[in-house]
């Protein structure tokens, strides 16, 4: 790691625990994560920056799972197993905490693109490209003005009707890799949408991730179309 890599590391590991203490106190903080109280509130009030090695402990180890619990926290299932995860996807700072923690954990390979589908998708995809320095891109169900040309991708749903998600042809380049990213995966049909334009496009799949998981058969779904790293940080 060079000194500005240290540096990031140090400042997502002051986020985590700033996020952890807005429902704790110290001494819960400290029991928690097994540092020091004194540390850990100059940590949070921007005194001293923990070290490297504390630092990824607190991204890789608590990060996680207090970003799980946060997550948890956040959404409500209905009687028919509806989601609602209108407090996550609106909040973009937490996704933008969020985002080195999934790719720390999940271990996806750098991508040259984050793809999503519109729309809830669009601000996870946002964080983890703005984390990783990278592009955003997302498909719709209606083709943008002005575009001339587009990479389509057709399903017809269990429901009988069919489905289609349009790119821009211009946003993900041959050879390119793109990680696949979704605020929910439920059927599994979006992401397998999304997953056909990555090969239509003739590029790679670093990662398949998507925060919610609600059920097992989208991730299954999704494993049987490739073999990059896939997860959710939650399910229900
Ligand atoms: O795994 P699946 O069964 O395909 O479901 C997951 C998709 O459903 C939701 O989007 P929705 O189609 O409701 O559109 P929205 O993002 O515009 O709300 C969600 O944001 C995912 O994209
Ligand atoms: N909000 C949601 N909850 C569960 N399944 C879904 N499929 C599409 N949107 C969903």
């Amino acid at each position: 790691m060079n000194r500005a890599e240290k540096a990031a590391l140090q400042l997502r590991a002051v986020d985590v625990l700033g996020m952890l203490k807005e429902t704790r106190t110290y001494d819960e903080l400290a029991a928690e994560t097994g540092l020091p109280a004194g540390d850990l509130n100059r940590y949070v009030n921007g005194h001293v920056l923990p070290g490297t090695e504390r630092a990824r402990e607190v991204v890789d180890d608590l990060g996680r799972e207090a970003l799980a619990d946060e997550l948890d926290a956040r959404i409500s299932v209905d009687d028919e197993g509806y989601v609602d995860n209108t407090a996550t996807v609106f909040d973009q700072p937490f996704l933008d905490l969020a985002a080195p923690v999934v790719a720390n954990a999940f271990e996806f390979d750098r991508p040259d693109v984050v793809l999503t589908a519109a729309t809830d998708g669009i601000t996870l995809a946002s964080a983890l490209a703005s984390y990783y320095g990278t592009r955003c891109a997302y498909a719709k169900k209606t083709k943008e003005t002005a575009v001339e040309e587009f990479i389509e991708a057709r399903e017809r749903l269990q429901s009988g009707i069919e489905l289609t998600y349009y790119l821009p042809a211009a946003a993900i380049d041959e050879g390119e890799s793109v990680l696949v990213v979704d605020d929910l995966i439920r059927s599994g049909e979006t992401q397998e949408l999304l997953l056909d334009i990555v090969e239509t496009a003739d590029a790679d799949v670093a990662g398949v991730f998507a925060l919610i998981a609600a059920g097992d058969d989208g991730i299954e779904r999704a494993r049987d179309r490739t073999d990059a790293p896939i997860g959710s940080l939650v399910s229900v």
